[in-house]
């Protein structure tokens, strides 16, 4: 079977590729597989700076191809933040309720109509024989005044999807990758690049 690694630490994002890649006939490895690559400080300040960073070290690294994914909230009404600091927006723990706790207190008392947002994702695919491309993907919605729904990780919750009426919580993990941030990254990635996927 082919493989592809993702350069990424995250369960939730490993768990998608995997999902995503298995049925295009790709193994998928993970930085859970390489517990000897250290993090990766992302210290752009934008998606692709960060996806870039990450995916370069990594191929760097291996010798390999290797893809990463920078992705967060961007909420209207708190000016694009959480944004690239999603991930430690309520504190280096990375913990996922607290900073949904964090997005949903700061936009207490907004009504529904300025509770827009959007998820981004950043793929880097990095080939350290000819160089980088970056491909970005988001997904619109708006964020709830409480939690809803078990599936996914992150901000999941909180993030209603219109056209679906659900939380991104709610949508079972096939409806999600076809919809998701990532997915029309990834969609993107395989139109453009179809001779490496
Ligand atoms: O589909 C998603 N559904 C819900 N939340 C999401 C999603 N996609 C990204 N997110 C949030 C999670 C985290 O708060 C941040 C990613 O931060 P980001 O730096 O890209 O990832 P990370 O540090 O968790 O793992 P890594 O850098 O090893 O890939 O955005
Ligand atoms: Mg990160």
């Amino acid at each position: 079977m082919k493989e592809i690694i993702i350069a990424t630490k995250n369960r939730g994002k490993a768990k998608e590729f995997v999902e995503m890649f298995e049925p295009l006939g790709y193994a998928v490895k993970t930085l859970l597989d390489y517990p000897e690559i250290e993090d990766v400080e992302e210290t752009g300040t934008t998606f692709e700076e960060n996806a870039v960073l990450k995916a370069e070290t990594v191929a760097k690294l291996l010798g390999k191809v290797v893809i990463s994914d920078d992705s967060g909230l961007m909420v209207d009404a708190l000016e694009g933040r959480p944004g690239v600091y999603s991930a430690r927006y309520a504190g280096e723990q990375k913990d996922d309720q607290a900073n949904m706790d964090k997005v949903l207190e700061e936009l207490k008392g907004v009504p529904v109509e300025k509770r827009t947002a959007r998820f981004c994702c950043t793929l880097a695919i990095a080939n350290p024989a000819s160089g980088t491309q970056t491909f970005t993907g988001t997904c619109e919605g708006v964020i709830l005044e409480e939690r809803r729904g078990e599936y996914g990780f992150g901000y999941d919750p909180i993030f209603f999807v219109v056209e679906e009426d659900k939380a991104m919580a709610e949508l079972p993990p096939e409806k999600k990758n076809s919809i998701s941030h990532r997915a029309n990254a990834l969609k993107k990635l395989k139109e453009q690049l179809p001779q490496v996927l």
